[in-house]
Parts: C-alpha cells; sequence; structure tokens
C-alpha cells in the first residue's frame, strides 16, 4: 500500500470502448476537480514518446488486445504518486481484468466505487467508427474495434460482477447510458455527490 494515498478516493471507470468514460471523467474533473488518469492514453503517450516499448504496446493495441498488467499498474502508480494533492482519483480504463484491480488494491490503496457504463455492443460500433473519422487513433477502425469488444466481454465483463459482489458497483444502466452525456452526467452526480 502506499501511504501518500490513504484516504484518498479512488474511482474506477470501467465500461466497454466507445461507452463514454472519456467524455465522462471530463465532465467529473470539471465539476468535482478529481485527477483523471486515463489507462488508455497513459499507454498512447508512451507510443507518441516514440520509444522501444511504445512500438510494442501500439502493437497490442492495434490488435485490440490488453497490454501486461505490470506495464499499466506502473504507470498508474507513478501518475498517482505524483499527484498525492489530489482529493481523489479516476481511473479511468482501469481494471481492464480482474487481476487488474486486485493488483491494484494490493499495491496501491482499495478502490472507493466503480461506476460502470452499460452501453450495448452495436452502439459502441457505431460510436466509435464515428469518433475514428477524426481521432487519428489507430485501433478505431472497425477489424480493431470488434477485436477490443470482444477482449471487453471476456476479461473485462467479469471485473463488473467482481466489484458488484463486494457492493462498490454504481451502475448507469442502458437506458440512461446511451442517451446524451448530459443525461448521463446527471446520473453520475449522484455518486459523486454522496463521496
Ligand atoms: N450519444 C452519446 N454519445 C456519447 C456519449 N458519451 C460518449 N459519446 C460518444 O461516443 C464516443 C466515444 O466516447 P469516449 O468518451 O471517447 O469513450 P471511451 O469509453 O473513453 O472510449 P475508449 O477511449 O475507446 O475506451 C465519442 O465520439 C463520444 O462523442 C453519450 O453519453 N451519449
Ligand atoms: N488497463 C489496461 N490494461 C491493459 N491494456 C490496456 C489498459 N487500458 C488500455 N489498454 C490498451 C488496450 C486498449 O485496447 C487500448 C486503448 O485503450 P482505451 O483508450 O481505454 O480504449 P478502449 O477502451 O476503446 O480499448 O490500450
Ligand atoms: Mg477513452
Amino acid at each position: 500500500m502506499a501511504a501518500e494515498l490513504a484516504g484518498k478516493k479512488i474511482i474506477f471507470i470501467v465500461g466497454g470502448p466507445g461507452s463514454g468514460k472519456g467524455t465522462q471523467c471530463e465532465r467529473i474533473v470539471a465539476k468535482y476537480g478529481y485527477c483523471h488518469l486515463s489507462s488508455g492514453d497513459l499507454l498512447r503517450a508512451e507510443v507518441a514518446s516514440g520509444s522501444e516499448r511504445g512500438q510494442e504496446l501500439q502493437e497490442i493495441m492495434k490488435r485490440g488486445e490488453l497490454v501486461p498488467l505490470e506495464t499499466v499498474l506502473a504507470m498508474i502508480r507513478d501518475k498517482m504518486l505524483a499527484n498525492t494533492d489530489a482529493k481523489g482519483f479516476l481511473i479511468d480504463g482501469y481494471p481492464r481484468e480482474v487481476d487488474q484491480g486486485k493488483q491494484f488494491e494490493s499495491s496501491i490503496a482499495s478502490a472507493t466505487s466503480v461506476l460502470y457504463l452499460d452501453v450495448a455492443t452495436e452502439t459502441m460500433v457505431q460510436r466509435l467508427i464515428k469518433r475514428g473519422q477524426t481521432s487519428g487513433r489507430a485501433d478505431d477502425n472497425e477489424e480493431t474495434i470488434r477485436a477490443r469488444l470482444n477482449t471487453f466481454e471476456k476479461a473485462t465483463a467479469p471485473v463488473v460482477d467482481f466489484y458488484k459482489q463486494q457492493g462498490k458497483l454504481f451502475e448507469i444502466e442502458r437506458s440512461v447510458a446511451e442517451s446524451s452525456p448530459d443525461d448521463v452526467f446527471a446520473k453520475v452526480c449522484l455518486l459523486f455527490d454522496k463521496l
């Protein structure tokens, strides 16, 4: 456990690719002032640095697979320890597999709550194809999108059940998660207002 992080609120944001995690995190930061950490963004920054490591990561991400657990965990930990004055942390896109959650909690700190955005597969595909027209992300193409969805079903869906059993899950149900970002945010605020 990292003593510097004792007592800090830690919220995991979980959902399939294109479920709106980044969109909601932006709003949460603006209203509540948490420190936002996106595992995907951290990995893309490593890719952009042009390092050899970054090239390996890029290959894995283009296949829609998960990068090694240790890599992401170290990046998140470093970023958290560089921001210990934050009142809380939004960990976006992590954990992606149950083991990531367990390792995080044993080596960093335990999560306060897990926010889950439930969006139908076809809606996510449509959103990502649209985002791909302007995002420049190497993984926003139909083939990689399908692979990411497959990884989500296999590795990440169990994460949702894991935290539900612990009573930590705050779920945005499909009827809301598929409406407008403002409607989703109104529901998200119900969680953050009582933290
Ligand atoms: N209709 C609708 N569209 C949304 C909503 N949230 C996000 N989108 C759109 O869906 C796309 C994906 O949203 P992101 O916030 O980037 O999703 P993400 O979960 O961070 O996706 P990854 O980074 O791929 O994990 C974007 O183009 C958004 O404009 C929403 O609540 N309603
Ligand atoms: N916690 C994590 N563990 C392993 N790989 C991760 C990860 N977070 C992100 N990645 C890798 C695999 C993802 O397909 C890729 C892009 O992540 P992302 O931006 O969160 O998008 P998406 O949810 O659409 O896959 O980076
Ligand atoms: Mg994102």
